[in-house]
């Protein structure tokens, strides 16, 4: 019988509604994997209502539940860590030392790093000194790199000029450490209107994907979390990078048209989870070269 595949999984929790490990820990675990949530901050809902309550959580709480588990001998069963957003700088170094201990363990685990940076007209608090250790520290580390557009550009020091832009930019990142970088979502002068796209790009090739841009009367939240979660598990199933990338857009994809379906703001993630598991429609990534 094939193993279970184990999953570190370190970033938000929300008690209400869906981002972080609230919109990644149910559809990672729904396509069968482990799942082992660790939170780095517990807020009442995400920042996007602009109001919230809770708290950032010590960043000593990473190194001490992570030698917990290493106590039990748990730890050498880790196959990933993946990190979204955190509260604070600290935390991502505690983390990258987690990173670092696994590894000595089980050489084979991945880490991916979701740079949660923020966004503050959308309404995405993340304070500035996450960001600077997401640019300067985090992605030498990582072995997945999922930025958004807003992300990438602030890797890359610019904005795009064209979708070979965005992609010459994504490769100039994999120079820095990772193996392959996601960026969830592409925007660049020149982009169609009625498509939300998304790009892979691996040593081995690139590929670029399109699926149909949903209206929303306000954007949902946790979609990055939920892409970068989905991809990391389907990869730790055995997927290819490429299958892994297709699969997740699908799966997004009827996470978002089950949300559409019910006019609601907060991702459907329990209505959608036999669409998670088994998505409907089908995204072909083509290759794309410069
Ligand atoms: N198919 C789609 N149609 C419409 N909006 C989408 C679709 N897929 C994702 N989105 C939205 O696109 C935005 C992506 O946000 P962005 O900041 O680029 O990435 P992230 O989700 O990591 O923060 C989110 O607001 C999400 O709700
Ligand atoms: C607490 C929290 N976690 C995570 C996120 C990231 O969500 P997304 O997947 O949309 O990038 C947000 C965005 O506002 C947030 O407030
Ligand atoms: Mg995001």
């Amino acid at each position: 019988m094939k193993r279970t595949p184990h999953l570190l999984a370190i970033q938000s929790h929300v008690v209400f509604g869906h981002a972080g490990n609230s919109a990644a820990v149910f559809p990672m675990q729904r396509v069968g994997v482990n799942v082992w949530p660790l939170n780095t901050v517990q807020f009442s809902n995400h920042t996007q209502y602009g109001q919230w309550a809770g708290e950032v959580l010590a960043p000593q709480q990473i190194p001490a539940l992570v030698e917990g588990i290493a106590a039990i001998g748990e730890l050498g069963n880790c196959d990933a860590v993946l990190s979204g957003y955190l509260g604070s700088a600290a935390q991502g170094r505690a983390i990258l030392t987690g990173v670092a201990r696994i590894k000595a363990i089980n050489p084979k685990a991945l880490y991916l790093c979701d740079p949660v940076m923020g966004h503050p007209e959308k309404g995405c608090i993340v304070p500035q000194e996450v960001s600077d250790f997401l640019l300067d520290e985090a992605v030498a580390m990582a072995d997945f790199l999922c930025p958004n557009q807003l992300e990438l550009d602030s890797f890359a020091g610019r904005k795009p000029q064209s979708l070979f832009d965005c992609l010459a930019m994504a490769k100039a990142l994999l120079a820095r450490g990772p193996k392959a970088v996601l960026v969830k979502h592409l925007d660049y002068p020149g982009k169609l209107p009625d498509g939300f796209e998304m790009l892979l790009v691996t040593a081995d090739g690139s590929w670029h994907l399109r699926r149909p841009l949903l209206a929303f009367p306000r954007q949902p939240v946790g979609v990055g979390d939920l892409t970068s979660g989905l991809f990391l598990a389907r990869v730790l199933l055995g997927d290819s990078l490429l299958a892994a990338f297709e699969f997740t857009a699908a799966a997004v994809h009827e996470v978002l048209l089950e949300t559409q379906a019910c006019a609601s703001y907060e991702l459907e993630l329990v209505r959608a989870q036999d669409r998670i598991a088994h998505p409907r429609v089908r995204f072909e990534a083509t290759p794309i070269g410069l």
